[in-house]
């Protein structure tokens, strides 16, 4: 039977592809995220989201394998999940009254009957998100609340205060949450439209 795995262990990219009825297993993946520093963010996270997908795909027979990796840019400088609150605190400022970049790659792997990898497909989709100027207090309050730890550029737009933060986005909002759903649906169509529910439509 053909089968659709999330190789993610992050809460946001479950929702996102929920809200589609696509139906799916998680089976987060375990690898190690690291990149050659003088690739572009876009093949960054494009190579990382299929390092992730292919670590989990030879478990699988028959199935189209989901993953995906989120790193935010700041003027050629790449942030990712902060190490510790004072890195958070320091990412969030630099933040403040800016525009950076959200990319977030996608890779599709699908597999078959005897759990090789038959085909693979990444893309990405780059959003720019301007903060306001933010109050040092309100960053500070934010961080202790602890929601910036497993987040690349130490916020989440979807939370109460990183919404608050935000003045301005460009582009896919779902991509700054993790998931660009809109292209995601374009790709599979057209990669793995035998997985869809009504294939051909
Ligand atoms: C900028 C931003 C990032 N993020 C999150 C999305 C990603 O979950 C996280 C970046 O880390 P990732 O390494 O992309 O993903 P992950 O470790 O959470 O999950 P997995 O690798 O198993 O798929 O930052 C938000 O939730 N909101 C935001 O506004």
């Amino acid at each position: 039977m053909k089968q659709i795995v999330l190789a993610s262990a992050s809460p946001r990219r479950k929702k996102l592809l929920q809200q589609i009825n696509l139906p799916f297993e998680v089976h987060p993946s375990s690898v190690e995220e690291n990149y050659n520093p003088e690739w572009s963010p876009g093949k960054i996270v494009k190579e990382l989201s299929l390092k992730k997908g292919k670590n989990v795909a030879t478990d699988f027979s028959s199935a189209l394998v989901i993953s995906a990796d989120t790193i935010v840019t700041f003027e050629d400088t790449i942030l990712e999940k902060p190490e510790d609150a004072n890195e958070a605190y320091d990412m969030l400022t630099q933040l403040s009254n800016n525009t950076h970049q959200v990319y977030t790659g996608v890779a599709l792997c699908k597999t078959d009957q005897i759990n090789n990898i038959a085909g693979t497909k990444t893309f990405f989709e780059v959003t720019d998100v301007t903060f306001g100027k933010l109050n040092p207090q309100d960053i500070k309050n934010y961080v202790e609340g602890g929601s910036p730890m497993d987040k690349a550029g130490s916020y989440g737009i979807q939370d109460d205060f990183g919404a608050i933060f935000v003045k301005r986005i460009e582009g896919d909002y779902n991509n700054v949450v993790g998931f660009p759903l809109h292209s995601f649906y374009n790709t599979v169509r057209n990669f793995a439209g035998e997985f869809l529910p009504n294939p051909g439509n």
